[in-house]
């Protein structure tokens, strides 16, 4: 029992003792009886020098359970219960843990904070005469009492409370299962359920070390990471919502999907991956920003895909510029809306990015990707929006040890060298040397695995020199043909010079004819 506890109910005892002696002294008059009353129990309470906070396990109208009650028995759990002896077993959905172990009922644990010991007990009270409740499940009203010597008031008011609140919150989003969502047709938004994203539990297994890229690359981006997640003050510092932005770029199959996982799994984020085009308009856009929860990375993939993004703004300047007003052609908007099936614009898009409302939520990164860099519109991209721009290239030697590593289990091999060259020569997306990796069958060894890979890289090699010297040979052709053309133009063009000439010199020769001929006979041939 805590000491605090002890006191009060000495305090009660006391009081109980007081008005009974009260009672049986009927000569005294009610009004002395309560003052004796009341100043035992203002004396006990002198003299105890212990205070008690309670933490009810519900509160508000919402009779939502309180997230302080969640917040210490999750702190509890997992910093103090090591002398407790009682514990209850709840089982939390959609958590690491399902299996969560809590103090029971009038268990007491103590916890030690800069030295100040203090005293947690879990209460539970059961109202009497109530037939009616609104807190769900049960008519019990639990709750944490916290006891600790007046002296150390500031300290535990002021610091231990926040504390274990920052550390209990922390603890259930260590526990929680990330999840994955996508967003639902807006068709669906009303009604019964009113979800606009759905969501599954988020399991893929791909991280950082699986992950094959260049190790300094790798870093550079896992430190960007680490910068932004803990960066919150310095953020509201510089006066700029808490978010970052990550463009991925680069061919099909070289791992851009497989590193927003990475940096999920990294962070311990929550995945909305955005359809945009199931996205009916602007307003929409930012109905499903405003649901999204911070922790978490938005996902747009194959930017360029989405939606005419791209070429929006060009044409509408274009536009502007014949007429010098906006000009209006019903068909041709009513053909590019039915091929869009979403009126999402490129400032729509822009402000859910940067806007006014990209700041609600806090700590969130959002992440475009594509396949054509060159296609987006610069304002799209452009840093601010987009911080960084993360170019996912075909694998090198590098990325490919890694690979070896998960698909083989091997760090080394006498083959590595061959294959190192051949990565020099030739380009291959990870997607497919991690193909070629793969075992074809139980009984395949690890070798197996690098020599088919070295055959893909030779076939690789021979199919891009094949075509290296078909481009070659088709450039030399027009080269030539042109040169044969030019060759053509210079002799026709010589060719008429002199055709020029002559008919110059046979007007002049026979003017001269003539003339002699006028001169001699009196008149012309
Ligand atoms: N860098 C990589 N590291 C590890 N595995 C990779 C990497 N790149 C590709 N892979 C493997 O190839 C598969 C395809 O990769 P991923 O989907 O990430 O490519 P992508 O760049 O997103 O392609 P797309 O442009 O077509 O969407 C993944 O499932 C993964 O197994
Ligand atoms: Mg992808």
């Amino acid at each position: 029992m805590s000491p605090g506890e002890m006191f009060t109910r000495f305090g009660s005892a006391i009081g109980g003792l007081a008005v009974i002696w009260a009672m049986f002294q009927q000569f005294i008059p009610p009004q002395l009886r309560e003052h004796v009353e009341r100043y035992t129990h203002k004396l006990v309470r002198f003299a105890n020098p212990y205070i008690q906070i309670v933490f009810p396990e519900f509160t508000g109208e919402k009779l939502k359970s309180s997230e302080a009650y969640t917040a210490i028995q999750n702190y509890l759990t997992k910093n103090a219960t090591a002398g407790a002896k009682r514990f209850r077993a709840d089982f939390v959905k959609d958590s690491s843990q399902p299996l969560v172990l809590s103090m029971d009922d009038h268990e007491e644990v103590t916890d030690v904070f800069k030295g100040v010991k203090v005293w947690w007990s879990s209460r539970k009270t059961t109202p009497k005469a109530m037939s009616f409740s609104f807190y769900p499940k049960t008519e019990d009203h639990r709750f944490y009492r916290l006891t600790f010597h007046r002296q150390h008031r500031e300290l535990i008011t002021q610091s231990y409370v926040k504390h274990i609140l920052t550390q209990g919150k922390a603890i259930a989003v260590g526990n929680r299962q990330r999840k994955l969502y996508t967003n639902n047709s807006s068709d669906n938004w009303y009604g019964y359920k009113q979800n606009k994203w759905s969501h599954v539990i988020f399991e893929h297994p791909a991280t950082f070390e699986t992950l094959a890229m260049e190790p300094n690359k790798k870093q550079e981006i896992m430190n960007d990471l680490i910068k932004f997640s803990k960066g919150k003050e310095y953020y509201a510092k510089i006066g700029k919502a808490w978010k970052r932005g990550y463009l991925l770029y680069g061919p099909p199959g070289t791992g851009k999907s497989t590193m927003i996982v990475a940096m999920a799994n990294f962070l311990n984020y929550d995945v909305y991956d955005l359809e945009l085009t199931a996205v009916k308009d602007n307003t929409e856009l930012r109905k499903l920003l405003i649901e999204t929860s911070g922790k978490s990375i938005i996902v747009i993939e194959d930017i360029d895909c989405s939606l005419d993004l791209t070429g929006q703004r060009k044409e509408k300047e274009k536009e502007e510029d014949d007429n010098g007003n906006e000009k209006d052609n019903p068909a041709k908007k009513m053909e590019k809306e039915e091929k869009k099936g979403s009126k999402v614009t490129l400032s729509g898009l822009l402000n859910f990015i940067d806007g006014i409302w990209s700041a609600c939520g806090g700590e969130r990164i959002i992440i475009f990707t594509t396949n054509y860099v060159d296609k987006l519109d610069p304002a799209l991209i452009r840093r601010g929006r987009m911080d960084k721009h993360i170019e996912m290239s075909y694998c090198c030697f590098e990325a490919f040890k890694v690979l070896a590593r998960n698909y083989l289990d091997i760090e080394d091999h006498p083959l590595f060298p061959t294959i190192s060259g051949l990565f020099d020569e030739t380009k291959m997306t990870p997607a497919d040397v991690a193909e070629n990796l793969m075992p074809k069958s139980d009984n395949e060894d690890r070798e197996t695995g690098l020599r088919n890979l070295i055959e893909a890289l030779k076939a690789t090699k021979e199919l891009e020199a094949r075509k290296k010297a078909e481009e070659e040979a088709r450039a030399k052709a027009k080269k030539e043909e042109q040169e044969k053309k030019e060759d053509g133009e210079k002799e026709e063009a010589k060719e008429s010079v002199k055709s020029d000439k002559e008919v110059k010199e046979n007007g002049v020769n026979n003017g001269g004819v003539a003339a002699k001929e006028v001169k001699e006979n009196g008149f012309a041939a």
